[in-house]
C-alpha cells in the first residue's frame, strides 16, 4: 500500500514514454516540482535509457521500471538481479505465477516493489478471446490478482475499471496501480479500460500512470498539475 503521508504529487506516475534520455531529460526538467514519480518503459529503456533511472532516484524522484518481465524463472530471477540496482522502487513481471515467484525470490532484501500486470489496460474481453484465453477480463484479473497475493507480489497493474473491486479481494496492503488514466475529454488512444484520476482514486488506485495526456499535452506542467489537483480533490486532502 502507498503509505498514508504518501504527497498526492508522488501518487502521479508519468510515463516517460520518449525516444531518447536528451528528450526524457528536457521533458523531466519542464515538469519540474510537479512530477516526483516516473516510469521507464519499453521505449526509453531500449534506446538506453536505463540509466536515466540512476539518475532520476539521485535527484530525489522516484521511478518505475516497467519492464513487464515474462520468460522462464531462471531468466526472470537474473533479471530482476540486474535492475534491482538501479534504484528503482517498481519493477513488473506479467502475472504468471512461475514469473511472479522468480520475481519475488529473486528480490530478495532490495527496496524494489514488484508489480503484477494483470490484464494489460488496451485488451477487453474480445481481445483475451483472440488471444485464446476462456476467462473475461474481470475474471482473468481476480484470478491473477490472488495468484500475486499467493505468490507475496507487492502490487498489481490493472485498470481502474477493477480496482474498487480488487480492493475487496485483496485487501489494503497491495499497491494497486493503474495505467489507463484519461482526464475528461482526453482521448483513448488505444487504452480500453479507461477512468479519469479523479474516478480512479475514488475507486481505490494507490498511484496512477499517466504518458500521453501529460507528454503531449500543450502544457505538460500544466496537465500534470491538473490530475494532481484531481487526485488532492478525490482523496479529500
Ligand atoms: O496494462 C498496462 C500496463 C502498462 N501500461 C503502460 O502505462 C503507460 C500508459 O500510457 P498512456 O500514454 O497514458 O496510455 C504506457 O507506458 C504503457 O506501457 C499500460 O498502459 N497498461
Amino acid at each position: 500500500m502507498a503509505p498514508a503521508d504518501t504527497p498526492d504529487r508522488d501518487r502521479l506516475i508519468v510515463a516517460l514514454d520518449l525516444p531518447d534520455i536528451r528528450v526524457a531529460e528536457a521533458m523531466v526538467d519542464r515538469l519540474g516540482d510537479s512530477v516526483g514519480f516516473y516510469k521507464i518503459g519499453y521505449q526509453l529503456a531500449y534506446a538506453g535509457g536505463l540509466p536515466l533511472a540512476r539518475a532520476l532516484v539521485g535527484a530525489g524522484k522516484k521511478v518505475f521500471v516497467d519492464l513487464k518481465l515474462h520468460d522462464i524463472g531462471n531468466t526472470v530471477a537474473r533479471g530482476v538481479e540486474s535492475l534491482s540496482h538501479l534504484g528503482a522502487s517498481f519493477l513488473t513481471v506479467h502475472a504468471y505465477p512461475q514469473t511472479m515467484k522468480a520475481a519475488v525470490e529473486a528480490r530478495g532484501s532490495s527496496k524494489v516493489k514488484i508489480l503484477a500486470v494483470t490484464v494489460l489496460t488496451s485488451y477487453d474481453d474480445r481481445d483475451l478471446a483472440d488471444a485464446g484465453y476462456r476467462f473475461g477480463v474481470r475474471d482473468l484479473v481476480e484470478a491473477r490478482a490472488r495468484q500475486a497475493q499467493a505468490i507475496g507480489v507487492d502490487g498489481l497493474v490493472c485498470s481502474p475499471e477493477e480496482a474498487a473491486h480488487l480492493r475487496g479481494i485483496v485487501g489494503p496492503e497491495m499497491d494497486l496501480v493503474t495505467p489507463g488514466i484519461r482526464p475528461a475529454g482526453a482521448a483513448a488512444g488505444d487504452q480500453k479500460r479507461i477512468m479519469t484520476p479523479a474516478k480512479a482514486i475514488a475507486a481505490g488506485a494507490s498511484y496512477l500512470v499517466v504518458g500521453r495526456p501529460v507528454l503531449d499535452a500543450p502544457d505538460p506542467k500544466a496537465a500534470a498539475d491538473a490530475i494532481v489537483a484531481e487526485i488532492t480533490a478525490a482523496r479529500g486532502s
